[in-house]
């Protein structure tokens, strides 16, 4: 087992530094230097941060070990500001406990499907609750099915029509590290998504997202509860990630989750 680096560039192989731990508990994931020389030996990482992971091999076809990356977004503060942001840190550890590629690609796996993502999901969640939840940070968690398919609704025109640049440019990856099937839907003009939401197979989907202002939440809550079955079509998760001009919503819900 090696010690946590970024992913290895292209063409590149990581340093072999032999010595280091893992720990892995409900709540965290703890890599240590196993050294006696004084310094920064033990590195943290909160699992409530933990987005997702995946196993992969490296890029050097010689290389017979295998990589596991996990994806956080800390709390962190940036340069010059006061306030705390959430910031994307990847970390890549490598697996090699054999010579055998096949069988430490094996091991990455078992790392990052069965014991990180394991884990993710209880750190979320409180002791007995269903091990399901939304991997977004910085929104309120629902509890929803994993893995949860999600329906986004984007209004390309809210805000300062930056919608779907913010969707791309943050937005998107996060999904994908986190393994979280979506359909996109971009709104094409006003009560689209009242009337998407209203005819739409419910049972498709484990949660609505929408990217937009408080206008485009409000339609969809609207065409949720024009369908003949509200009731249980009102129970559905609903997110908001902030796209529009006030976003009062997202920040009034953001702010008291914190
Ligand atoms: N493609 C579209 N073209 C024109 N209008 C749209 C389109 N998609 C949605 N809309 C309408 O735009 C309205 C305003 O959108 P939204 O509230 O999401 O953004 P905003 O006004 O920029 O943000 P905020 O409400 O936070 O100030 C919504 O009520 C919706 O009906």
């Amino acid at each position: 087992t090696a010690p946590p680096s970024r992913t290895p560039a292209s063409g590149t192989r990581p340093t072999p530094r032999p010595g280091w731990r893992k720990a892995l508990t409900e709540s965290a994931l703890t890599v240590q230097r196993i050294s006696s020389s004084p310094g920064r030996t033990k590195v943290v990482f909160n699992l409530t941060d933990c987005v997702g992971c995946r196993a992969h091999r490296g890029p050097d076809g010689a290389d017979v070990g295998a990589y596991f990356t996990a994806y956080f977004y800390p709390l962190k503060r940036r340069w010059m500001s006061a306030g705390l942001t959430r910031q994307r840190v990847e970390q890549c550890f490598r697996v090699a406990p054999v010579q055998d590629p096949l069988a430490n690609l094996q091991e990455a796996e078992r790392w990052a499907r069965r014991r990180l993502s394991l884990c993710i999901l209880r750190s979320r969640l409180p002791s007995r609750a269903p091990l399901s939840v939304i991997f977004l940070p910085g929104v309120v968690y629902s509890e929803v099915r994993r893995p949860c398919r999600v329906m986004i609704l984007v209004n390309p025109h809210s805000g300062r029509g930056q919608a779907l640049q913010l969707f791309s440019g943050h937005v998107q990856g996060m999904l994908t590290e986190a393994s979280v099937p979506y359909t996109l839907v971009l709104t094409e003009h006003q009560n689209h998504a009242r009337e998407v939401v209203r005819k739409a197979d419910l049972s498709k989907w484990d949660a609505l997202v929408i990217m937009s202002g408080d206008g485009l939440l409000f339609e969809v809550i609207n065409g949720l509860m024009e369908r003949e079955d509200w009731q249980e079509a009102i129970q559905t998760p609903l997110g908001i990630l902030p796209g529009g001009s006030g976003n009062a919503l997202a920040a009034s819900i953001h702010h008291y989750s914190q």
